[in-house]
């Protein structure tokens, strides 16, 4: 018996070879597609263009869009960061889910709204950044779900529509922690679009009512996240059942998050200083920089919403860094040159810069903004972290005490500072 979420024709790595997957005949399973034509993300066609000598093309998409870069790297890890915080559910085909939104029984048509708490608090800023764009200011999404794909679990999603009944014409999903493709099927028409790291795709006309879309599980090549953002569909919003629709849009603003304090700080006078209670960090507390262009200093920090306080803030440059240690983080060179055997050390500084400033022996690079990814690949005790002047060692630090590293410590000054003590001597 294997734990996985499959049923029906769905499999995974874990359950490919059981007599249930067997006993499905070979040609009802989904077989790799090899011939496809791809979408160009900055002509946004899949006919040829300068960037994409496509062979033949056939068809193009209509509906695509894709926006590349729409989270930043620490947002990025931040959001990952939060979403690894809730808790992931077997779903099919190898991927694990988190979803937030109403229960719907799409047979049957019912909903159920009983458990429906709201939109997490940590996407706010996403959805107010997507508000931002022009045609999407009067998208109101209603659900987020979050899928985790992984290849050592074979995870994909085959060709499917998503629900018309009760999801609207647009879909939005944010790609994070890999590059991936969306892949799209109408007839034997075949297109891959292009998901490149912490992009955003819109996937609306045709796109959405033509053509079906998958994830393959060959352009699964590690972890990815995707987070998926619907609206309600017409009939929930100006229909027969916009009153249902009224409702879930109020439960979707709601937030799972309380916000319990909100501050600034003296300290750092960009700050503020937040408290926040959810159902999964029973308070958890971000220090936000704001971005120039806020509100911030001229009023005084909203007390009772944390809507108001994230969509008056554009959210582009926010970060969150937790709490500073209480137990001393640093060491010398000399200091981790006496116990370098004992230490696991990590460097997350890019691969070319281990070869322009040199590497610490023993270490194992992993830049910081892969560290998301492959933390739970790291043993937890004596780790080290070492970057190039010690700004980014002190992120991976706080980085992994969230996930229950034993007091990690970094390399003061980083290779600067080791260089300058060894280099000659
Ligand atoms: O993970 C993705 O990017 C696609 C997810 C999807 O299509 C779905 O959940 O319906
Ligand atoms: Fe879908």
């Amino acid at each position: 018996m294997t734990i996985c979420g499959c049923k029906g024709i769905r499999y995974c790595k874990l359950c490919e070879n059981s007599d249930r997957v067997k006993a499905v005949k070979t040609e009802c399973l989904p077989q790799p597609i090899k011939e496809f034509q791809l979408f160009c993300v900055k002509c946004n066609t899949a006919l040829s263009c300068e960037h994409n000598q496509n062979n033949s093309p056939k068809f193009d998409i209509k509906g695509v869009i894709v926006y590349p870069d729409f989270i930043s790297e620490l947002e990025e890890a931040t959001l990952v960061q939060d979403i690894d915080r809730g808790q992931w559910v077997p779903s099919q085909s190898g991927r694990y889910k988190q979803d937030y939104g109403p229960r719907a029984n799409y047979k049957r048509k019912k909903l159920k709204l009983g458990q429906f708490q709201g939109l997490p608090s940590y996407s706010q800023y996403l959805r107010d950044r997507v508000a931002g764009i022009g045609d999407l200011t009067d998208f109101v999404p209603v659900e987020q779900c979050n899928l985790d794909y992984k290849p050592e679990m074979g995870s994909c999603i085959d060709f499917h529509f998503d629900d018309f009944w009760l999801w609207g014409e647009r879909l939005i999903i944010l790609n994070l922690l890999s590059d991936s493709f969306m892949f799209f099927n109408y007839e034997d028409n075949y297109i891959k679009v292009p998901l490149p790291r912490r992009s955003l795709i819109l996937m609306s006309g045709e796109s959405r009512f033509l053509w079906k879309h998958a994830i393959a599980r060959e352009d699964i090549h590690s972890r990815r996240i995707s987070v998926t953002f619907r609206e309600l569909s017409e009939q929930f919003l100006t229909g027969d059942r916009a009153h249902e629709g009224q409702k879930i849009i109020e439960l979707a603003s709601e937030m799972s998050a309380t916000l319990c304090r909100i501050s600034r700080t003296t300290a750092k006078p960009r700050c503020v200083s937040v408290l926040f209670r959810t159902p999964t960090a029973p308070t958890s507390r971000h220090i936000y920089f704001l971005p120039t262009s806020c509100f911030y200093p001229h009023t005084e920090p909203p007390k009772t919403s944390c809507t108001v306080y994230t969509s008056s803030c554009p959210a582009r440059g926010l970060s969150s860094i937790p709490e500073p240690p209480d137990y001393d983080v640093n060491l010398s060179p000399v200091a981790l040159k006496e116990i370098l055997d004992q230490c696991n050390i990590i460097d997350v500084r890019q691969p070319e810069e281990l070869i322009a400033d040199g590497v610490i022996p023993g270490a194992r690079n992993i830049p910081l903004g892969e560290l998301p990814a492959q933390i739970a690949d790291i043993d937890s005790e004596n780790v080290v972290f070492i970057c190039k002047s010690g700004m980014r060692s002190l992120r991976a630090i706080s980085f992994s005490i969230q996930y229950g590293f034993n007091k990690p410590r970094h390399l003061e000054g980083g290779m600067m500072a080791w260089n300058a003590t060894f280099q000659n001597k």
